[in-house]
Formats: C-alpha cells, sequence, structure tokens
C-alpha cells in the first residue's frame, strides 16, 4: 500500500482575478476550495491514475471535516488524526502574477503525535511512504527521526519531499526518493542554483549520502533526475500554464504511479513529468487523460557536461 503523509494539511482558497492589487479592494471572479497540503495532493493525483493510496496526518476542526468528506467523496482513503484546532486555509491567488498565503502548521499534542507514530510503524515491508509539505516547528525533530527510522528498518520506500529544519537529519535515513523543487535544494546547501548543471551537481552529493533517486523539479524548464547509475534531463511540454499549485506533488505521483506498476525508472520520470505538466496546465490537479495526452511531448536526453547549462 502506498501511504501519504501531510503534517501540515490545508484547505487551497484559490482566486481567480484579472489583475491583483496589494493594499486595495480586490473583487475575484471565480474562487475554488480544494483540499491541499503535499501528501494530500500526492494522493488526490495518485486516485486519478487508478493507483489507491491513504492519506495521513493531522486534520481538525470544520476545515479538517471539509477535507476528510471532499477526499471521501473523491474515493480517496484518510486516516487523519484529529486535532483541537481547525486546520489552516492557504490563499492562492491567480491573476496576472501568482501569489500564495500559506498558513502555520498545526500545534499537535504528544499524544495525537504518538498516535500518529503509531499507525505508521503499521507499516510493512514494500510499502511506500510518501512525507510531504512543511514540517511543522512545533513538532520535535525526533520525532521525524523516528518517523524516517520506521520505514528505513522495515525497507518501506520512504519518498521525502519536505522543508523545515528537521529535512537534514531525515536525508540521513537514505529515502528512496527526494524530490525538492530548485529553491529548496539552493536551501539546503544555503547556495543559490540558477542552472541545471548546478542543480545536478547539488543533486550528486545527496546522492553521495545515500540517497537513491533525486528529482529536481525547476518549473516550466522540466527536471532532472540523478541516480547512483545516471543522470537524465527532463523538458517539460509547451502549454498555456492555469495554475502550478500541486505541480510538483504531480510529478511525485506520476513517477510513483508508473514506477510501482512498471519498475522502470525512466519511464517513471516521463510520467513525473508529464504529471507535472497536465497539472500546471489546469485548475486543479490533473487527470489521467491529460497525463496520459502529454506523455509523448516529454523530452528526456542523458545528461552531459557540454549541451546542459
Ligand atoms: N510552467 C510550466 N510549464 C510546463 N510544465 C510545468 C510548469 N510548471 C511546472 N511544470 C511541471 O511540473 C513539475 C513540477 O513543477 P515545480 O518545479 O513548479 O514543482 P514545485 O515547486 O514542487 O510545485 P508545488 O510545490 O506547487 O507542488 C515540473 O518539473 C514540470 O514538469
Ligand atoms: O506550506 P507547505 O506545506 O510548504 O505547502 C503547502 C502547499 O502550498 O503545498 C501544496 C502544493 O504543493 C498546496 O496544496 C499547499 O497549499
Amino acid at each position: 500500500m502506498i501511504y501519504t503523509c501531510t503534517f501540515t494539511p490545508s484547505i487551497d482558497y484559490t482566486v481567480y482575478l484579472p489583475e491583483f492589487h496589494p493594499g486595495k479592494l480586490n473583487r475575484t471572479e471565480e474562487v475554488y476550495y480544494f483540499p491541499g497540503g503535499k501528501g494530500i495532493n500526492v494522493s488526490r493525483v495518485l486516485n486519478r491514475l487508478q493507483t489507491k493510496s491513504i492519506a495521513l496526518g493531522f486534520a481538525g476542526g470544520f476545515t479538517g471535516d471539509y477535507i476528510r468528506d471532499f477526499l471521501k467523496a473523491e474515493g480517496v482513503q484518510t486516516d487523519f488524526i484529529a486535532t483541537n484546532e481547525p486546520t489552516r486555509i492557504n490563499v492562492k491567488i491567480k491573476a496576472d502574477s501568482e501569489s500564495e498565503l500559506n498558513g502555520p502548521g498545526p500545534h499537535t499534542t504528544q499524544e495525537q503525535q504518538k498516535e500518529l507514530l503509531e499507525k505508521i510503524k503499521e507499516l510493512k515491508a514494500d510499502d511506500w511512504f510518501v512525507l510531504a509539505g512543511s514540517l511543522p516547528d512545533s513538532i520535535p525533530e525526533a520525532f521525524y527521526q523516528a518517523v524516517a527510522a520506521s520505514c528505513h528498518k522495515k525497507g518501506i520506500h520512504f519518498v521525502l519531499d519536505t522543508s523545515g529544519s528537521a529535512l537534514k537529519q531525515l536525508i540521513d535515513t537514505k529515502p528512496f526518493l527526494f524530490k525538492p523543487n530548485q529553491q529548496e535544494l539552493a536551501d539546503l546547501f544555503n547556495t543559490t542554483i540558477n542552472t541545471k548543471k548546478e542543480a545536478i551537481f547539488y543533486a550528486k552529493r545527496l546522492i553521495e549520502q545515500g540517497i537513491k533517486h533525486v528529482i529536481v523539479s525547476m518549473g516550466g524548464n522540466g527536471a532532472i533526475l540523478v541516480t547512483n547509475d545516471a543522470v537524465l534531463i527532463a523538458e517539460a511540454p509547451k502549454g498555456q500554464v492555469v495554475n502550478t499549485v500541486g505541480a510538483g506533488d504531480s510529478l511525485v505521483s506520476g513517477f510513483i504511479a508508473a514506477y510501482a506498476q512498471e519498475k522502470d525508472i525512466n519511464e517513471a520520470f516521463r510520467y513525473g513529468i508529464a504529471s507535472g505538466s497536465a497539472t500546471a496546465f489546469r485548475t486543479d490537479l490533473c487527470e489521467q487523460k491529460d497525463v496520459d495526452a502529454l506523455v509523448s511531448r516529454v523530452t528526456l536526453y542523458p545528461y552531459t557536461e557540454e549541451d546542459v547549462n
């Protein structure tokens, strides 16, 4: 089974308007209330790609209920630990440019954390565990380490797409897949990354630390995949961008769905890129038909020093 885990879910209140003027009254033209948070997005896309998963994490209050009900109606199985406060609402403004306003993560009690850890300890070898989204500072780093250690010990496919101060220690547990975007990778090394060549340089350092696959997503510029044996470059298909929120999560879902079926890294990477782009070209997350239509438009090629910058 594939489990996703979102410590910091959200409702993504997504609004469209022609122009956004900070400091003024803005009236929106279209609004959406999507369940969000990175692990939840991964579960929603997996479901659309005919791949079952169970969404774990914390959810509370009326917003938590909304997320549970929405996911249930879509056919996504959930097993959230209830928190004492409402889950955050993140505001996504789609105007002449994209702006985001993300709330803080939840406060959780030690009992709630323990309850979640107990669920994670029930996972079995060959299960997948996707830890995605920001890691609240209110939870001690030892907790995240216990989660990662439990996955490592049992031979679970551990997928990491998180940010926060605990990330460095989680990397030490040698995940199966780590998917930062360009900025997150740069932050990890306290540097700036402007080119694919630079992204490859830092991704290779993570591979040396024992991570099996590193995918660095680079928005409309595609992504790179680095493993012990190969470095692949992917160019994303071009199209009309509507909403890039969740594009990275869709990449992770596409990769896992294809890899779990075919066990072919190159094809999994290609399917992941198609999924990310298919989401960027829609209001909500991608559907399987959008992804299938884009797969043949993803260009993949092996890295050589000369032709990449
Ligand atoms: N403008 C775009 N045009 C085409 N494809 C895109 C575009 N933006 C994103 N994508 C696709 O989605 C993938 C992931 O995008 P990105 O690097 O923006 O992820 P991210 O920053 O992790 O996103 P999020 O955190 O919102 O999920 C890219 O590798 C690419 O395949
Ligand atoms: O605040 P975090 O946890 O870093 O990111 C949360 C978030 O921006 O990520 C998802 C897109 O990847 C959205 O659904 C959600 O609002």
